[in-house]
C-alpha cells in the first residue's frame, strides 16, 4: 500500500511531501522533480508569482546516490518568497505590535465566492481568511507534484508506464477530439504555452485567455491524463473502494478547484445507445484488443490494458479581478471579494497536478497487485502475471 501526506502552507518556509510504500530502487534525483516543478509552473494565464518564486527541492529522505532505498521518500519544496512572509506566517507566537506594523497581516474579511475562505472562516472559528487560504491555496499542489516524479519513475522502471496529460479545453475553446498524446510527446504538449497537444486550438486558447484577463476574468478548462502500457487487471471489481475508476475519480477531485472527472468517454457515453458506447472485442492474432477505446481503458473497475483515459473539469479562478459580490464578516455589510493578484487560469498546471495524482494511483495498484520490495521483484512478478495470463 502506498500512502502519503503533504503539510505546508502557500507562505510558508517550504512544503513538506512523503510517500511510503515504494520499494527499493527507484531512480529519481531532486533535480527530476525540479523539473516536473518547472512544467507545473508553466502556462499562459498564471499570475506573477510564478514568475518571481522559485521551487526549492530537497530530497530529506528514502533516496540514497540517486535510488530510493524502500523508506519513506520525504521531500521539501521551499517558498522563496519566505523572508517576506515570516513575520505573519511566523510558527512561533509574535508580538501584537510587530504583527500590526506590518500590512501584509492586515486581516482579509471579505471572503472570494467560489474559494475557501467563507465557511473555512465559519468551520473553524477563525475572523480573518489568510489561515483558511493559506492551506486551500493550490500552491500544496507542488508537493503532490513532486511525490508523482516519483511514483512516474517507479512506473516507468517497474512497469514502463508512461504517463501524459494535456488540456482538452479552456474555457469555450476545445482542442479537436480524438487528438491525443502518445507516450513520447510529453515534451511536444509542454511546449505549448497552454499545454494543449493541437496547435491551432493552443494559439485559440491564447487569445481567449488574453480576452478575458483584459476584461478582468478568469476561465476554467479540461484536463485530460492517458497512461500507456498498463497491464490488465490493475484495480478490481470486487468492492467499491478497489475499484481504479472510483479511486481515480477521487484523487482527481481532491485537486483543488476540479468539479467533475470523467472515465473515458464519461458523460457523452450517457447519450449514446450501448451498440456505440461500448469497445467490441477483437482477437487479432497479435492479441485480444477492443476495437475502440471510448471506456478508457477501464471496465468492472479494473484495467483494460488499453490506454487509461481520464479527465477533470477545473471550474474558472475564483478570485476575479472584476470583484465578485461579497460580505464583510468583521461588519456584515455587503463588499467586494479579496483581489490580490491572481491566475486568470491554472488549467495548463492543474493538467500536470492531474498527471502525477493518477501516476500515485497507478502507483499504489501496481503495487497492490505486484508488491515487490525491489523495482526488479514488482518487475518479475509482473512478468510472471503476464506470461501467465490464459487470455492474452
Ligand atoms: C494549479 C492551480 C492554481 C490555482 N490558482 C489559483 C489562484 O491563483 N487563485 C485562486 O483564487 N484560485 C486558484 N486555484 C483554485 C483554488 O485553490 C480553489 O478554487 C480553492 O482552493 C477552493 O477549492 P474548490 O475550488 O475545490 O472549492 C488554483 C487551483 C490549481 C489546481
Ligand atoms: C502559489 C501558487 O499558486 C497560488 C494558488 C492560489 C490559490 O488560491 O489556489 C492563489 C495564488 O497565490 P497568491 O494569491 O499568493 O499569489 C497562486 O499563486 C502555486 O501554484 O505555486
Amino acid at each position: 500500500m502506498l500512502r502519503w501526506l503533504t503539510a505546508g502552507e502557500s507562505h510558508g518556509p517550504a512544503l513538506t511531501a512523503i510517500v511510503e510504500g515504494l520499494p527499493a530502487g527507484v531512480r529519481v534525483t531532486s533535480a527530476d522533480i525540479a523539473e516536473d516543478l518547472r512544467r507545473r509552473r508553466l502556462g499562459h494565464g498564471r499570475g506573477a508569482r510564478m514568475k518571481f518564486e522559485q521551487d526549492q527541492v530537497s530530497i530529506l529522505g528514502g533516496v540514497r546516490h540517486g535510488r530510493t532505498l524502500g523508506g519513506p521518500v520525504a521531500i521539501q519544496v521551499g517558498n522563496t518568497e519566505w523572508p517576506k512572509w515570516e513575520t505573519v506566517m511566523s510558527a512561533d507566537p509574535v508580538d501584537a505590535d510587530v504583527l500590526a506594523a506590518q500590512a501584509r497581516n492586515a486581516p482579509l474579511t471579505q471572503p472570494r465566492p467560489g474559494h475557501a475562505d467563507l465557511v473555512g472562516i465559519q468551520k473553524y472559528g477563525f475572523d480573518d481568511a489568510r489561515p483558511v487560504l493559506e492551506r486551500a491555496s493550490a500552491r500544496e499542489t507542488a508537493a503532490r507534484v513532486a511525490l508523482g516524479t516519483v511514483a512516474k519513475a517507479f512506473l516507468k522502471q517497474a512497469l514502463g508506464v508512461d504517463v501524459v496529460s494535456h488540456v482538452v479545453s479552456l474555457g469555450e475553446i476545445d482542442a479537436p477530439e480524438g487528438v491525443a498524446p502518445g507516450p513520447d510527446d510529453l515534451a511536444a504538449v509542454d511546449e505549448s504555452p497552454v499545454r494543449c497537444f493541437d496547435a491551432d486550438a493552443s494559439a485559440k486558447m491564447v487569445a481567449h485567455i488574453d480576452e478575458l484577463k483584459k476584461q478582468g476574468d478568469t476561465l476554467g478548462g479540461v484536463v485530460e491524463v492517458l497512461a500507456y502500457g498498463l497491464p490488465p487487471g490493475l484495480g478490481s471489481h470486487v468492492h467499491w473502494d478497489r475499484r481504479l475508476d472510483a479511486r481515480l475519480a477521487g484523487i482527481l477531485m481532491g485537486i483543488q478547484a476540479i468539479k467533475g472527472v470523467a472515465v473515458g468517454d464519461g458523460f457523452v457515453t450517457a447519450r449514446r445507445p450501448g451498440s456505440r458506447a461500448h469497445d467490441e472485442i477483437d482477437n487479432t492474432g497479435d492479441g485480444v484488443r477492443r476495437r475502440t477505446n471510448r471506456a478508457g481503458g477501464v471496465e468492472g473497475g479494473m484495467t483494460t490494458g488499453e490506454p487509461l483515459r481520464v479527465r477533470a473539469a477545473m471550474k474558472p479562478i475564483s478570485t476575479v479581478p472584476r470583484r465578485l459580490d461579497t460580505i464583510d464578516v468583521a461588519t456584515g455589510e455587503p463588499a467586494k471579494a479579496i483581489n490580490q493578484r491572481s491566475d486568470v487560469t491554472a488549467v495548463p498546471a492543474a493538467g500536470v497536478v492531474a498527471e502525477a495524482m493518477v501516476a500515485l494511483v497507478l502507483a499504489d495498484a501496481a503495487l497492490e497487485k505486484f508488491g515487490g520490495d525491489s523495482v526488479e521483484e514488482t518487475t518479475r512478478n509482473l512478468t510472471g502475471y503476464l506470461s501467465s495470463l490464459t487470455i492474452k
